[in-house]
């Protein structure tokens, strides 16, 4: 494996000084090990293997657990070269390296890959803190928001506070498991202001068979990311009740509606253009058809909301996570705040179906209502 550095630092919060000369080549962690973090690692590896600016390996931060069989999941993806557990069959790359200390999968990354279910990132980033180091760029593969008293913050611009860097981020139609196979599919880097940047991260995940595209509106394309989600759970319930394609498909365009409403309510300069790529209306259709939260918000419908969301999830993905039902009360709570529920029906019902208020049903009442928006 490459340990060819012109460079090589062994101190964890290195400001990076000595980087600026000939040679020096970048190193990625990617924080996170789940269906979709494995898969990043899988993309990323493939290009620090071929690129020469790149070191070879790959470290990808794993929460440990044990295994039925005993084995630390750690150890298992390095025996094994397969995330056992997330994304069982599929090779990572040799130069990938699972490692479950935190501080020590991120310590002389320059590079740094956010992919874990947002509501763990909070106590992710304050043990991060005075640990990365000080030039290192991020980026975000993470669909949800962090919701505080304060507001809605973006979860690139809580990464970017917490740890006082930059912070990018991916999203886009991107099921796990179908990127894992190497079909087709897209991907959006959202960015703030540095194209150089960018262009970077282009560069480390674009693969024959995944193509990404930079964009400049970092909150349209996360928010797009997070929100559609919510749409996912809605979709899922239309299943559920063997609503048929049409009601889906007037479901998925009030969705895409309502995120457009929501993106501009929270960030004026989110761009129109940005709701046409991967990100945006790409990302809905696909997480409707084939997503995690569609697939558990249907189950749900079919068992009239008896079974909890909890419960579902628990028995149908198997330590994977849901976003959309977090995210659906977090978008409400935003809403709630700023006395708007009224302009977000689709939202604010999925809300209360998922928390028990409504019956599953309520989805279709919901898709009687007039449009709130001009459109
Ligand atoms: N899976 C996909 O198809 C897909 C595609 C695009 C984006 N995403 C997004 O990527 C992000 C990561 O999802 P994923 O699919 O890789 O994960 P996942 O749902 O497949 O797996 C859950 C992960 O959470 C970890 N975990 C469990 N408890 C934890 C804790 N207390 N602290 C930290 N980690 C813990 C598990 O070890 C596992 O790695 C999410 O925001 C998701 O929306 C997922
Ligand atoms: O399986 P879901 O519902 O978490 O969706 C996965 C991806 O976000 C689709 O792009």
């Amino acid at each position: 494996m490459g340990e060819n550095a012109t460079t090589h630092h062994t101190n964890s919060a290195n400001n990076g000084a000595n980087d600026n000369q000939i040679g020096f080549k970048s190193r990625v962690s990617v924080i996170g090990s789940g269906s979709w973090g494995s898969v990043a690692a899988k993309l990323v590896a493939f290009n620090t293997l071929n690129l020469s600016s790149f070191h070879d390996e790959v470290k990808m931060w794993v929460f440990e657990e044990t295994l039925q069989s005993g084995e630390k999941l750690t150890d298992a993806i390095n025996r094994t070269n397969e995330n056992v557990k997330y994304l069982p069959g599929i090779k990572l790359g040799k130069n990938v390296i699972a490692d479950p200390d935190l501080d020590n999968a991120v310590k002389d990354a320059n590079m740094l890959v956010f992919v874990t279910p947002h509501q763990f990132i909070d106590n992710i980033c304050k043990s991060l803190v005075g640990k990365v180091r000080s030039d290192a760029e991020a980026i975000s593969l993470i669909k949800g928001m962090e919701v505080k008293i304060e507001g809605a913050c973006l979860i690139s611009t809580y990464i970017s506070e917490q740890l006082g860097i930059n912070c990018s981020v991916l999203m886009g139609a991107n099921l796990a498991n179908e990127i894992a196979e190497e079909k087709f599919s897209e991907a959006t880097v959202g960015y703030r202001n540095n194209r150089e940047i960018a262009e970077q991260w282009v560069q480390l995940f674009t693969t024959p068979y995944f193509m990404v595209t930079p964009v400049q509106d970092v909150e349209g394309v996360e928010l797009c990311g997070t929100l559609k989600n919510v749409v996912a759970i809605a979709a899922g319930f239309v299943d559920g009740l063997d609503m048929g394609n049409n009601t889906k498909a007037a479901i998925i365009r009030f969705g895409l509606r309502e995120m457009r409403e929501f993106c501009k309510l929270l960030f004026s300069s989110v761009k129109d253009d940005t709701f046409f790529e991967s990100c945006g209306v790409a990302d809905v259709i696909t997480t409707c058809f084939g997503g995690r939260n569609t697939k558990v918000a249907e189950a749900f419908a079919r068992n009239g909301g008896k079974r909890s969301f909890d419960e579902l999830e628990a028995e149908m993905l198997q330590g994977q996570k849901l976003q959309g039902v977090t995210t659906g009360r977090e978008v409400y709570e935003v809403l709630r705040h700023r006395g708007l529920l009224e302009l977000f029906p689709l939202f604010a019902t999925v809300h209360e179906i998922c928390s028990g208020c409504l019956p599953p049903s309520a989805i279709v009442i919901y898709s009687e209502k007039k449009n709130i928006f001009p459109v």
